[in-house]
């Protein structure tokens, strides 16, 4: 039975830029639903509007028709309640890790202590695996590295919803493989709703309790699927026949999205 008070809630959602050569219609009665504490994979061919939705689920836009309600109020601005990550981590050179992390605690606020808001950081950053590298510049870090420090900032301010766009579209396999691992880990320590935006179907696979194929631009949702692994899945469970039969699904759906196949 679906969640009747889902905390993401995405209604006919239509949405077109103007440019210099007339309206690109992007999004098209766009419709998803997604539960608190879920985790929500979005795949899509390139351009279809992947990123113009993040920023209508972040208040950065609003549609042109149709609404985002997070916990059934509408989205019309910008929300402290929101973090984001992206494939580049844009961590600030001059300040250490530790404030890295911590840089959202001082832009929107917060009642923790200085001595509390540390403790917090610190605990994510030994949660990703980068106790004793606090102090380090951002260039002192390995890529992989630096987008550990950059979710841990996404999320030190305890955000109701966590937005990622391609968190790890820039890193090699293996590093890749570790921070959805990290991914894991922070989930199953902290209490965000996540929306992910991702071309690689293994991750959306392995880190999607539902996994939404938007179609090609205008994007509509084209297909749905509800992941059948459990909370404590591990990369393992993505070579069961079971998860290569659903792979060849999405790479189907992808296929139909970006207009190669016939629906
Ligand atoms: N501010 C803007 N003004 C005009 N057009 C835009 C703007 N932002 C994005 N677009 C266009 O809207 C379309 C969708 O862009 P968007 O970045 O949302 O797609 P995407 O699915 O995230 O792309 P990709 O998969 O390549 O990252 C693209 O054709 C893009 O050129």
């Amino acid at each position: 039975m679906p969640d009747p008070n889902p905390l993401i809630e995405i209604s006919h959602v239509t949405h077109a830029y103007k440019t210099a050569s007339g309206p690109l219609p992007v999004l098209n009665d766009l419709n998803i639903r997604a539960q608190a504490g879920t985790f929500t994979a979005v795949v899509g061919p390139s351009g279809c509007g992947k990123s113009t939705l993040t920023r209508l689920i972040a208040g950065l836009m609003t549609p042109d028709q149709g609404e985002v309600r997070l916990h059934g109020q509408k989205v019309s601005g910008p929300r402290k309640t929101v973090g984001m990550a992206f494939q580049n981590p844009v961590l600030l050179e001059w300040r250490t890790i530790i404030d890295n992390v911590l840089l959202p605690l001082e832009i929107v606020g917060t009642s923790m202590s200085r001595t509390e808001q540390r403790e917090r950081a610190m605990s994510l950053l030994r949660l990703v695996g980068l106790e004793g590298f606090e102090n380090k510049r951002p260039s002192e870090l390995s890529g992989g590295m630096r987008q550990r420090a950059s979710l841990c900032r996404s999320i030190v301010h305890k955000p109701e919803v966590l937005i990622l766009d391609e968190p790890f579209g820039a890193l090699d396999n293996f590093t890749r493989e570790d921070l959805w691992q990290t991914m894991h880990d922070l989930r199953k320590a902290e209490s965000f709703t996540c929306v992910l935006i991702t071309h690689d179907l293994r991750e959306s696979l392995f880190l999607g309790d539902q996994v939404v194929v938007l179609s090609g631009r205008p994007a509509t949702t084209q297909y749905v699927m509800e992941v059948p692994l459990g909370p404590d899945r591990t990369l393992d469970d993505l070579y069961t026949a079971e998860s290569a039969e659903n792979l060849h699904i999405l790479r189907d759906q992808i296929k139909i999205a970006q207009g190669r196949v016939a629906a």
